[in-house]
């Protein structure tokens, strides 16, 4: 355990040096980013800009890579370019260092980020990226790796303590880990990140204040540190934050990396000075070129040796990044400004050439001294992963009825306490029992209530449509980005995600339906008779499983909530057109009548009207143009060709085709297609 520490621990004298008086320390000068004129070739390079000597002897690289390079096409009107996002960008992380990647916006630091992850989706990459000095395999890599994304998107209704446990019961395999042992190692993580005070309170959200963006940040950290990954990368883990809050995260990361061995790698916008000098290394970027990768100790001094004086009082991080960035404010600041870049590049080249590609060989021989273990004595107390631990055990997956059952219940929870949801459908479904009932009240026997029975049949059918499929759709996309999200750290599979959705919200329509068709049934006095009820709350229960799963197949088919809220009720509005009342199937031009027979909405009326009508006798007045009975009714809409069961049938069909062309989608959404090296 020492031995690891210890190579954790280099530069430590100098570090203290820097927390201690973390500004530049080297007087200024007028100009700030100008070149000192005595820099000559001979002292530009530092003696060892990557920190790979020294005494005590080197671990392999958790993590090495090798003139990366990565290129997209651009496309200016009709005009297709090349852009170089990443320029052979070397370099490497050990375990228990904090690695910040530096650079100003639009420098490439996210895109190393996701390179180095394995989250590069298009474009074309080369160069080499190895794990413990071996070619990565993209499923274990996922296993051994976290990676906490900018966004801290979590159940809001969820308190910290749930979403840790949650995340434990669903990441940490049960082959290894009892129930009491996951309690333990979140127990574990709150305290190592200081979330102990707020265990109890919400996640919340902007509409709904919960615990604070500092503390939602460490939330985010924590899930991604219950599995103890070997290597965390973290995208912009202090934006939004204040300094106190950025430099409390920072502070936690390192620390645990140092406890756990475990190699952090986070990109960062222009931290503060203090903030700055808490990594063990930088890696700073500019236009997608490596300025400098080396301990944080040696950056001002590198600089300095190079011409560019931090000057006194001034945060290294902030100069050097104006050194890097692009001056557009006029022709001759932007030539000046990218001759500079390119010598800083050019500078760091030769250095690099030489020492990169020493490192990459030592690495590679020593590809056996990479430990993918982790030092279970130096953090939680609990549960330490076995000795055997290795990406292959990781990669140990909870059974599908245990996974599921986890994501029921959390997706249960969720929807109880999600109060003004439950709360609109109870008041929607009261309202409109009582609305419609009172509308169509006490339904007589005589030709006007021929009109008015089918009038309140078709409400019954419209009411399980709009007013099941909306809400859940704006439910269903918050949770489809969760999934998305977890799904990509390989969490769970996507088959008990989609069903979990599918019965969970399942109960809540169904009761929804329940209560609104006994009001109208009753108040409006509908044929009476058991079997004529529960005929219909049947037929009506089909409707909502149809409803259920189209909401499924909407939410999965499309990108974004915004093009799902006009077509979900662009959809139903055709259903409800050719639902049988409005026109009559008889008359509808025949290049579109088949419409019908893909449409629920028909299948459910024609159940209804039949139900309704089958047995009714009307005051028809001789002479009169009306109809004696149901069935001249149910025949004159044309809603007698299928008898109940079958409608009913025919919807659980249409159901089960949404079912599984949803499924099929949000499987292909939720397949990762990145591009590995
Ligand atoms: N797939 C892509 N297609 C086109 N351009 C891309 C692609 N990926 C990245 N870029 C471009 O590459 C540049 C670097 O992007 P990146 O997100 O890595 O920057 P960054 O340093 O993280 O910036 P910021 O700090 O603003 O997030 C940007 O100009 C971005 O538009």
């Amino acid at each position: 355990m020492s031995s690891k520490h210890d190579g954790v621990q280099r530069d430590t004298a100098a570090q203290q040096h820097l927390l201690t008086s973390p500004m530049c320390a080297i007087p200024g000068d007028d100009v700030r980013l100008a070149k000192s004129p005595e820099s000559t070739p001979s002292n530009i390079l530092p003696s060892d800009p990557l920190g790979t000597s020294g005494s005590q002897p080197r671990e392999q690289a958790v993590l090495l890579w090798d003139n990366v390079t990565y290129e997209v096409d651009t496309k200016v009107k009709s005009t297709t370019t090349n852009r170089v996002i990443l320029n052979r960008v070397s370099g490497q992380v050990h375990a228990g260092e904090t690695i910040a990647i530096i650079g100003s916006s639009g420098a490439g630091k996210t895109t190393l980020l996701n390179v180095l992850s394995g989250r590069i989706t298009d474009g074309r990459l080369s160069g080499k990226v190895l794990y413990c000095g071996a070619k990565r395999h993209p499923g274990s890599f996922r296993r051994v790796s976290a990676y906490v994304q900018q966004d801290d998107i979590m159940h809001t209704l969820l308190t910290v303590q749930e979403t840790l446990l949650y995340a434990a019961t669903l990441r940490l395999p049960n082959s290894q880990y009892s129930p009491e042992r996951k309690a333990e190692r979140v127990n574990a993580v709150l305290k190592q990140l200081r979330l102990e005070g707020i265990k109890d309170s919400q996640i919340g959200s902007t509409k709904a204040r919960g615990i604070s963006g500092g503390e939602r940040k460490r939330v985010s950290i924590g899930v991604e540190l219950l599995t103890d990954p070997r290597i965390l990368f973290l995208d912009e883990p202090t934006s939004g934050l204040d300094s106190n809050s950025s430099q409390l995260a920072v502070e936690l990361v390192r620390k645990v990396a140092t406890e756990r061995h475990i190699a952090a790698l986070m990109t960062i916008h222009q931290p503060s000075a203090r903030i700055f000098n808490m990594f063990d290394k930088v890696i700073l970027l500019s236009q997608g070129h490596v300025i400098f990768f080396g301990p944080t100790s040696s950056a001002i001094d590198y600089f300095a040796n190079i011409g560019y004086q931090c000057p006194v009082h001034e945060n290294p991080a902030d100069y050097f990044v104006d050194l890097m960035t692009l001056d557009y404010r006029s022709e001759e600041t932007l030539v000046e400004s990218k001759m500079r870049v390119t010598e800083l590049a050019y500078s760091f080249l030769q250095h690099k050439l030489k020492l990169a590609a020493l490192e990459y060989t030592k690495a590679a021989e020593a590809a056996q001294t990479c430990s993918r273990n982790v030092d279970h004595d130096a953090g939680y107390n609990a549960a330490p992963l076995s000795a055997s631990d290795s990406p292959a055990v990781l990669q140990a997956r909870n059974g599908w009825i245990y996974e599921y059952k986890t994501l029921a219940r959390r997706d249960w929870l969720n929807l109880m306490r999600n109060i003004p949801f439950l709360a609109s459908q109870a008041v929607q479904s009261l309202a409109t029992a009582l609305l419609v009932g009172f509308m169509f009240f006490y339904l007589k026997h005589d030709a006007a209530s021929v009109q008015n029975r089918l009038g309140v049949l078709y409400v019954v059918a419209l009411n399980a449509t709009f007013p099941i499929i909306m809400p859940a759709l704006y439910a269903f996309f918050d949770e489809r980005d969760i999934m998305l999200r977890e799904r990509s750290a390989a969490v769970y599979r996507v088959t008990t995600f989609y069903i979990s959705k599918a019965t969970t919200f399942m109960p809540v329509a169904l009761t929804s339906s329940a209560v609104f068709i006994t009001g109208v049934y009753f108040i409006s006095h509908l044929t009476f008779g058991a079997s004529k009820f529960f005929a219909t709350l049947g037929v009506l229960s089909c409707l909502n499983i149809v409803s259920i799963s189209f909401m499924l197949l909407v939410g999965s088919a499309v990108r974004t909530m915004d093009v799902a809220f006009v077509i979900a009720p662009g959809i139903v509005t055709i259903e409800l057109l050719f639902g049988g009342l409005l026109a009559n199937p008889k008359g509808i031009t025949p290049a579109i009548k088949w419409i019908r027979w893909i449409n629920p909405v028909h299948y459910a009326y024609a159940a209804f009207v039949q139900n309704e009508f089958s047995d009714l006798q009307f005051d028809c007045i001789p002479g009169s143009m009306c109809f004696l009975n149901g069935w001249q009714v149910i025949q004159a809409y044309g809603m007698g060709r299928f008898a109940i069961w079958q409608n009913a049938m025919m919807l659980l069909v249409i159901a089960a085709i949404f079912y599984v062309a949803g499924y099929a989608l949000l499987r292909w959404r939720a397949k990762p297609k990145y591009i590995w090296v």
